[in-house]
């Protein structure tokens, strides 16, 4: 942004209120001499107010002397602030808020600011012709199977043993649920419900949504976003709570594309890394299973069953994945929330859909089931909490085998809740975390040229497959490693 866009994003800003202490004309004039890289000024009422303008966007942001700062539309504000309604964005907004005795407005609209919004998230086959590719493309993510470094050159072999032997139990999931996986079609529409809330609130985004391990890839999304020439990004991974092998796993991906790429490691990127503990998202919990309480004849006799995708033990205790601290605070809130409500149910959390030869997260989800029928539970309200869309571990290992096994083990009434997909609070949060995270955007990192050589030379790279793949075999014939294997991938 030049200075004369700079000086008419700004210009559409009004101060009003005693001009003794803030001169508007004064600093508008000198914003407008200020060069490209951004623009700030600042004033003495109660407090320090501050209004930068970092080329393509606008940070009004107060700090009292506590030091005190508040959040509130993604504008750092605090001391004598009072939001009067929507804050304004250099990009979009349209608002009025007060400073102490002042008011301000803004109406500004930077019209080269290009906000995009990416969206990652898992994917799933779309047909079932896609299921072993697909699983390929997640045992092959080394976040996924973590192996040491030394034995990293195992990676795709084993990746393609372990999808070529898991697909045809995977391909029955799918099938039971209709052919394979609803995920894209749900995040499409997610990524268009969060367009529209963020144009309700005066913000004007792209939505892209990015996948791990299917169709549309993350890459794809990114080539987007560089032909619509995108200025300012946020990153909103669609899982609430943090994890390496979830959210870290797509970081590191955008992470390599932006070091690569001169467009990319300039751009301003703001990362949502989780957002678990957002009120909006309590809240939106708390409804869903506040309405699904409602279904059952004895509502207060019913066992809210938290049931959470879970991860290897490893990855907490010696990688120091924070997913299980953010699973139990999550927990924590909405339960606080229920409670805020007046309702008081007892409530459990286990971990599910554990995949592999290694100790994952505990307790179990099927063996809590049962566990719970024994000691006499009968009405049991199950709630998936580490995705925000249906898939097939709630359409199938929920819905269908584990509502088999709990209905066997004698818990007589089973309910459950459903994925946020796009409820309407639980989107609108989205769009405030959005908004909020937008102002911090800055480049991700130095621009480098193309790093593992490796990946650059065919025959080291041939070489490495060939010698993985004997490796791999020469494992899997050992009658032990056979045996984990096939009990635990199979
Ligand atoms: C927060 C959610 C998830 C975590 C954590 C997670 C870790 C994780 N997953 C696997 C292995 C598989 N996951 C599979 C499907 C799958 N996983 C998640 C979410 C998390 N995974 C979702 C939403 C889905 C479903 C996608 C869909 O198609 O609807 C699968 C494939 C399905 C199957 O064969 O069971 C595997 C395999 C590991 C190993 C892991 C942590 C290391
Ligand atoms: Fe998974």
């Amino acid at each position: 942004m030049d200075a004369a866009s700079s000086s008419l994003a700004l210009s559409n800003i009004k101060l009003h209120g005693s001009t003794n202490t803030l001169n508007s004309d004064k600093r508008i004039s000198s914003l407008c001499s200020l060069p490209k890289s951004g623009v700030a000024f600042s004033c003495k009422s109660s407090g320090n107010l501050q209004v930068h303008d970092r080329s393509t966007g606008l940070v009004v942001s107060c700090s009292s002397s506590n030091g005190h700062r508040d959040v509130i539309q993604g504008l750092h504000l605090s001391g004598p602030i009072e939001k009067k309604s929507r804050l304004g964005q250099a990009c979009c907004s349209v608002g009025t808020f007060t400073v102490g005795e002042f008011a301000i407005e803004s109406q500004s609209q930077a019209v080269d600011d290009k906000v995009g919004v990416l969206l990652l998230n898992l994917g799933g086959p779309e047909t079932l012709d896609d299921v072993q590719p697909f699983l390929y493309n997640l045992f092959a993510d080394p976040d996924i199977i973590r192996l040491p470094r030394l034995f990293r050159f195992l990676q795709e072999p084993l990746a393609k043993l372990i999808s070529t032997y898991r697909a045809p139990k995977s391909k029955e999931g799918y099938a039971s649920i209709g052919g394979g996986s609803p995920l894209r079609k749900i995040t499409d529409e997610q990524a268009q419900a969060l367009k529209m809330a963020l144009e309700e609130k005066n913000m004007s985004a792209n939505v892209y949504v990015g996948m791990r391990y299917w169709y549309p890839f993350t890459e794809e999304a990114i080539q987007q976003i560089k032909r619509d020439g995108i200025t300012r990004l946020v990153v909103l991974p669609l899982y609430p709570q943090y994890s390496i092998s979830t959210t870290g796993s797509s970081i590191r991906v955008l992470q390599k594309m932006f070091r690569e790429d001169a467009y990319l490691s300039s751009l301003p990127v703001s990362i949502i890394k989780s957002w678990y503990q957002r009120e909006g998202y309590i809240r939106s919990m708390a409804d869903l299973i506040q309405a699904e309480l409602k279904n059952f004849s004895n509502p207060q006799e019913v066992m809210i069953f938290f049931s959470a995708h879970g991860v290897p033990v490893s990855y907490v205790e010696n990688a120091g994945d924070p997913y299980k601290d953010e699973m139990e605070e999550c927990i924590y809130l909405i339960m606080q929330e229920l409670k805020a409500r007046g309702i008081g149910n007892e409530h459990t959390l286990a971990y599910q859909s554990r995949v592999g030869p290694v100790q994952w997260l505990k307790p179990y989800t099927d063996e809590v089931l049962v566990e719970l029928g024994q000691k006499g539970i009968k009405s049991l309200l199950a709630v998936p909490v580490s995705f925000v869309s249906e898939h097939i571990e709630t359409l199938e290992e929920i819905d269908m085998e584990y509502k088999h096994l709990a209905l066997e083990s004698g818990i007589e009434n089973w309910g459950r809740v459903p994925a946020l997909n796009c409820n309407s609070t639980f989107i609108s949060d989205l769009a405030d975390a959005v908004i909020e995270a937008l102002p911090s955007a800055m480049a991700l990192s130095p621009h480098t040229s193309s790093t593992d050589a490796d990946d650059r030379d065919p025959l080291r790279y041939a070489i490495k497959l060939l010698f993985g793949s004997v490796l791999a075999f020469i494992l899997l014939l050992s009658p032990k490693a056979f045996m984990a294997f096939r009990n635990n991938f199979l």
